[in-house]
């Protein structure tokens, strides 16, 4: 049987990496990518998934996956949520730690969503994973968002940035997201007529 294959539309190139390498695991996956910056509605993360999803499909003329992370802290209520590129663009790891002072919660939660269309004019279908953690002071390498500042509470006291990547693709908001869209995807397969 020929693997299952998802053409995956990201503009972020550390995102195509962790997909790619958590769904080569187990029973493999092949992502093809589209590099298209697809613009963002405000909105819950849900609204936010399905539209970008939609607009994806209709874009590409065919099946796709989409993803958004949203960064949700505890004391302000889910914000800075889906918003968090913008925040961390504006404000940098050091401004993420400082919009908790005075509050006296750190924790934070963050949210994968994936959207997958079977094609345009199909209603996006969504996958959602959370992991939970703190808001820290940046600890390890800064190259991927805010990973340096994520705390996760399963990670042995070491921020996302600190952790190598298979043990991040274990834990991480991603992974879960990705296990509820591998399982979907098997099914599909199954049940779709041989070609
Ligand atoms: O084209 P898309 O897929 O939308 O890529 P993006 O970079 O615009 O991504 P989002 O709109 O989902 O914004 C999420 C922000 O959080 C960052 N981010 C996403 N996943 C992350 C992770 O696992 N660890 C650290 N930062 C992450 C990412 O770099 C963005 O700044
Ligand atoms: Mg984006």
């Amino acid at each position: 049987m020929s693997p299952l294959k998802v053409v995956f539309v990201t503009g972020n190139a550390n995102k195509l990496k962790e997909v790619r390498a958590i769904l080569a695991a187990g029973e493999p996956i092949e992502v093809e990518s589209q590099s298209l910056d697809i613009p963002e509605l405000q909105g819950s993360t849900q609204e936010v998934s399905r539209e970008k999803c939609r607009m994806a499909a209709e874009k590409i003329g065919g099946p796709c996956i989409t993803e958004d992370t949203a960064l949700c802290f505890k004391a302000l209520n889910g914000l800075p949520g889906v918003y968090i590129k913008w925040f961390l663009k504006e404000l940098g790891h050091e401004g993420l730690n400082k919009l908790l002072v005075g509050f006296d919660t750190t924790e934070a939660t963050a949210v994968c969503t994936f959207a997958y269309s079977a094609g345009p004019g199909h209603e996006p279908i969504l996958f959602e994973g959370k992991t939970d953690g703190h808001i820290v002071p940046a600890r390890g390498d800064g190259k991927f968002g805010w990973d340096p500042v994520f705390q996760p509470l399963e990670g042995g006291g070491l921020t996302y940035a600190e952790m190598d990547s298979v043990a991040k693709n274990k834990i991480s908001h991603r992974f879960r997201a990705l296990d509820l869209l591998r399982e979907y995807l098997k099914d599909e397969a199954k049940g779709a007529p041989s070609s």
